[in-house]
C-alpha cells in the first residue's frame, strides 16, 4: 500500500517538475528529499530568503540524530540565496515560492500546498524568510508553522522589522537586553503565539552588527532546541492559548 502511495506521489511530484515547478535535480528520491517512509520521524519544510545559517543548524542537528525529524524540502523566494545553495549541495529539493513577475518559476500558494502535502510535511519552519505567509497556507497548517525573529517580541517586530533593521532599532532604543523569539505564525507579521525566547545582553558599545552576531548565535541553539521538542511532540497548549514546551527530563515541568 505504501509503495502505491509512494509511486502516486512521486508521479505527482514529477508532474510538478515537468511544469518546471520543482527543480529537476531535486526530484523525489534523493536521500534528503525522498518521501518519508519512516512514520515516526517528522518531515520538516524550511523556508529561507538569505544565508540560511539557522536552516543549516537545524539540518546538521537532524543529520547528527539530535532531531526526530528531517528536512525534506527547502522553500525560498530567492533561488540563488545561500540557503538554497546549501540545500542543493545536500540533495534537499528546493521549491521557489511565491511566483512573481521577477521569479516566474515560483509556485502559486495552491501548488505549494500540493507540494507540501506530497512531501508529507508535518511542520513548516521559517528561518529568515522575508515574505508574508498568506492566510491560505497558515490555515492549511494550523499550529504547525513557526518562525524565528531576532528580537524579544512583541518589541521590535512587525512590518519593516527584519534582518539588521531589527538590531539597528534595538541599539538605537537603548534597550539593555535583546534576543531571539520563536513563535507560531498567524496571518500577520510577528503576532503569533510566543513559544520560546532567549535573552542576550546589549553592550553599551555594540554596533548593530555586533548585536546581530550575538543574537544569531543564540538563535541557532534555541531553534534546534525548539525543533527537537516539536519533533518529540513536547509542545502543549495552555487553556488560555499559550504554547508551552514540556521539559524532556521532567514531564511535569513546562517552560
Ligand atoms: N503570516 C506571516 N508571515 C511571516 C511571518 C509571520 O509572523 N506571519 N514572519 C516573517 C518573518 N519576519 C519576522 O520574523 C518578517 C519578515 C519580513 C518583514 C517585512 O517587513 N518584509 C518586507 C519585505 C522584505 C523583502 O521582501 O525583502 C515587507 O513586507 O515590506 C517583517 C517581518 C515571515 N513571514
Ligand atoms: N523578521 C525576520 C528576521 O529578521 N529573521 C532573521 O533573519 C536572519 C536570518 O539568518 P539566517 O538566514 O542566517 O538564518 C535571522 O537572524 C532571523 O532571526
Amino acid at each position: 500500500m505504501v509503495s502505491k502511495i509512494y509511486c502516486r506521489q512521486k508521479a505527482a511530484v514529477k508532474a510538478l517538475v515537468c511544469r518546471g515547478k520543482v527543480e529537476n535535480n531535486d526530484l523525489v528520491g534523493s536521500d534528503s528529499g525522498e518521501l518519508n517512509n519512516d512514520s515516526s520521524r517528522k518531515n520538516l519544510a524550511v523556508f529561507v530568503s538569505g544565508g540560511g545559517s539557522n536552516f543549516r543548524a537545524i539540518h546538521e542537528a537532524s543529520m547528527e540524530g539530535l532531531v526526530n525529524g528531517k528536512v525534506t524540502i527547502l522553500v525560498t523566494d530567492k533561488p540563488g540565496c545561500g540557503g538554497a545553495v546549501y540545500a542543493r549541495e545536500k540533495g534537499i529539493p528546493v521549491i521557489v515560492y511565491p511566483r512573481r513577475s521577477s521569479v516566474p518559476e515560483g509556485l502559486s500558494t495552491s501548488d505549494l500546498v500540493t507540494s507540501l502535502r506530497k512531501y508529507e510535511t508535518h511542520f513548516i519552519l521559517l528561518a529568515g524568510y522575508l515574505k508574508l505567509i498568506p492566510v491560505e497556507l497558515v490555515h492549511a497548517y494550523p499550529k504547525s508553522i513557526i518562525n524565528i525573529h531576532p528580537s524579544l517580541l512583541p518589541a521590535f517586530g512587525g512590518k519593516g522589522y527584519y534582518g539588521i533593521k531589527v538590531h539597528e532599532a534595538v541599539v538605537a532604543s537603548g534597550a539593555r537586553y535583546s534576543g531571539p523569539t520563536i513563535h507560531f505564525v498567524d496571518e500577520k507579521y510577528d503576532t503569533g503565539r510566543i513559544l520560546a525566547q532567549r535573552v542576550v545582553p546589549v553592550m553599551a558599545s555594540d554596533s548593530a552588527e555586533e548585536l546581530a552576531a550575538r543574537v544569531l548565535h543564540a538563535e541557532h541553539k534555541l531553534y534546534v532546541e525548539v525543533v527537537v521538542a516539536l519533533c518529540e511532540d513536547r509542545i502543549t497548549w495552555r487553556p488560555d492559548g499559550v504554547p508551552l514546551i514540556q521539559n524532556k527530563g521532567n514531564p511535569t515541568l513546562y517552560y
